[in-house]
This record gives structure tokens, C-alpha cells and sequence, in this order.
């Protein structure tokens, strides 16, 4: 089954071209992390996923249906801004509303209900909750009904370390149950904890972040630390400490290097690997202070 089909999505606004002939599938369960400056246009694109936008032109099949069928809601969920909830109905209002719609069961509502902490406040009105407190509900009514595909717009806003723990283990029980999650994020340290699958929207398309990071970087240990810097280019050579270094090499050069070291006086004692962070990822990609 292709759980996501994107194909040749283009969008503008005025003269701003937010999707560029944008393609992409996703074939297997996963937790796909969405990445990009402010307004590049991530929720733009998932808007357009979820049908509540219109690409220029271009397709979306969702869960081998279009996206234009009503049905692909009994199997997706969209979390999307505050704004969606309902500002003088309680959160008790709110998630008996999808426990009908989507005949969720009563012990998973209280499971999920008591896996967020948000127990206390579903009998007040939506329009006295904190940003944090209506992040919560939203995240709630959007993974009640265990959906196949749930699609969450910056779920981590707002939450503190409980809240973002608890989003963390229900996310990843999801995924092992068979479903497929895409979130949008700023939170890029967060990002890496949940995730290896990350895209970068950049320039209306999408990129893989597994794509951009070719090099491995190792962290060596030496007799000599500052003598790599003699064989292997500088921007590749980072010293940590007399003796230790990172060093970022496809894995044949790092083979090779340590062939090379090896029964000399400079042998590579230690050598660990570690994949490059998304943070470093995204600076490559979009700089420093850039919006899109
Ligand atoms: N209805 C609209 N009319 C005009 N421009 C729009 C409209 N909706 C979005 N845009 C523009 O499209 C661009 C992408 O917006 P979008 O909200 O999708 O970005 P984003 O990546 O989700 O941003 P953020 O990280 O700040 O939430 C922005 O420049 C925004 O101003």
C-alpha cells in the first residue's frame, strides 16, 4: 500500500512559489519529520495532504486513495493550529466528539487522556486553557482514533519535558502498531531523539536529510590527534583534545585511513561513529538566519 503519493505539487501565493513541482512517496510506516525555516511552507503542504488546501496542480493519494475522497478521514488525522479548537466547549466536548465519530474505545481514551496528564482541565472551557493546555487536546483528539496516518503541525509547541515525553512514547507506540506519523518541528534536538527520517523543505521541494549527509563522522583516537591534520584536509579534521579527534569521511576513506594507520606510530587506538546531527543538516542547507 503507498501510504503517501505526492506527485508534481506545485503552489504559489502571488508571486511566492511555496511547492515546486514537488514529489515524494512514503511506502512504509514511519515518523517523517518535517523541517524547514518559518514559511517555507509547511503547512501549506500539509494542508494540501490533508485536502483543506488546494495545490495550483499537481496529486495527493492518500493511503492508495486521492485525497479528494471524504473517506481517507476514517484513516488520517490532522492536527493542526489552536485555532481549530472550540472556544466555549470543554475538552471533554472536544474528545467525546471524536470518541463518536470515530468509535474510539472508552479504556483508550482513558489511557490516552491519562498518558497526557490532561485529566484535570477537560471539564473547563477551551477558551481558558494555556497554549501548552490546548497543545495537549489537540494532540489527543489527533491520536485517539489510532489512525494510519497522522499528520501533527509543530505538536512540540508549547509542551514541557513531561508533556514532550509523553508525545514522544505515544508517537513511537503508534508507529509499532503499524502507523505512520509526520510531524512538523523546529525542535531539531527533538526532532533527532524521535526520528532518523527527516525532510528538509527547501526551495518548494522536498530532501531527504539521509541524502545530504553522505560523510560519517567518527570520533578517532590517537597518539596525535593534530597529525590528521597533516593527511586529511582541515574542514574534516575537528580536534577535541590532544589525543582525540572527529573526522567526517565516507566510510571507504575512513577504511582506508585506518589501513593506512595501522602499525604506525599514528594507528587509530579507538574510532566510534555518530551521524550528523539535523541541526548541522539544516544549517548546511538553508545558513544562518535565512527565511525562505
Ligand atoms: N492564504 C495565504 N495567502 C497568502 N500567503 C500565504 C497564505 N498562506 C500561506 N502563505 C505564505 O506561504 C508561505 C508558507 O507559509 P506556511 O504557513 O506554509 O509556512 P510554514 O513553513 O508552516 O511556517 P512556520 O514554520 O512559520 O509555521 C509564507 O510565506 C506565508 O506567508
Amino acid at each position: 500500500m503507498t501510504i503517501l503519493a505526492l506527485h508534481d505539487l506545485t503552489k504559489s501565493f502571488g508571486r511566492q512559489v511555496v511547492l515546486d513541482h514537488l514529489d515524494w512517496t512514503v511506502s512504509e510506516p514511519a515518523i517523517i519529520a518535517l523541517v524547514a525555516p518559518n514559511g517555507s511552507g509547511k503547512t501549506t503542504l500539509l494542508d494540501i495532504i490533508a485536502n483543506l488546501g488546494r495545490p495550483d496542480s499537481g496529486s495527493v493519494t492518500v493511503l492508495d486513495r486521492p485525497n479528494t475522497d471524504q473517506s481517507i478521514y476514517t484513516d488520517m488525522t490532522y492536527m493542526q493550529s489552536n485555532e481549530t479548537l472550540f472556544a466555549n466547549m470543554t475538552g471533554q466536548d472536544h474528545i467525546d466528539l471524536i470518541q463518536r465519530s470515530y468509535g474510539v474505545p472508552a479504556d483508550r481514551v482513558e489511557a490516552t487522556v491519562a498518558a497526557f496528564g490532561i485529566g484535570q482541565f477537560l471539564t473547563k472551557k477551551v477558551k481558558t486553557y494555556s497554549l501548552g493546555m490546548k497543545q495537549l487536546l489537540l494532540i489527543v483528539l489527533a491520536l485517539l482514533p489510532q489512525p494510519q496516518l497522522v499528520m501533527l503541525d509543530e505538536p512540540i509547541n508549547g509542551l514541557d519535558p513531561k508533556a514532550v515525553q509523553a508525545l514522544r512514547n505515544a508517537l513511537l507506540a503508534l508507529h509499532q502498531a503499524g502507523s505512520t506519523v509526520i510531524f512538523s518541528s523546529h525542535d531539531l534536538a527533538e526532532v533527532d531523539r524521535l526520528t532518523d527520517d527527516v525532510l528538509f523543505l527547501t526551495k518548494g521541494r522536498l530532501v531527504a536529510a539521509s541524502s545530504l549527509a553522505p560523510a560519517t563522522t567518527y570520533t578517532v583516537v590517537l597518539k596525535d590527534a593534530a597529525f590528521l591534520r597533516t593527511i586529511l584536509p582541515a574542514d574534516q579534521v575537528t580536534l577535541l583534545t590532544p589525543t582525540k579527534a572527529t573526522v567526517a569521511l565516507p566510510t571507504e576513506a575512513m577504511q582506508a585511513l585506518r589501513q593506512r594507520l595501522a602499525g604506525t606510530d599514528h594507528e587509530l587506538l579507538d574510532v566510534t561513529t555518530s551521524r550528523q546531527g539535523t541541526e548541522a543538516l539544516y544549517f548546511q542547507l538553508f545558513g544562518q538566519h535565512e527565511i525562505a
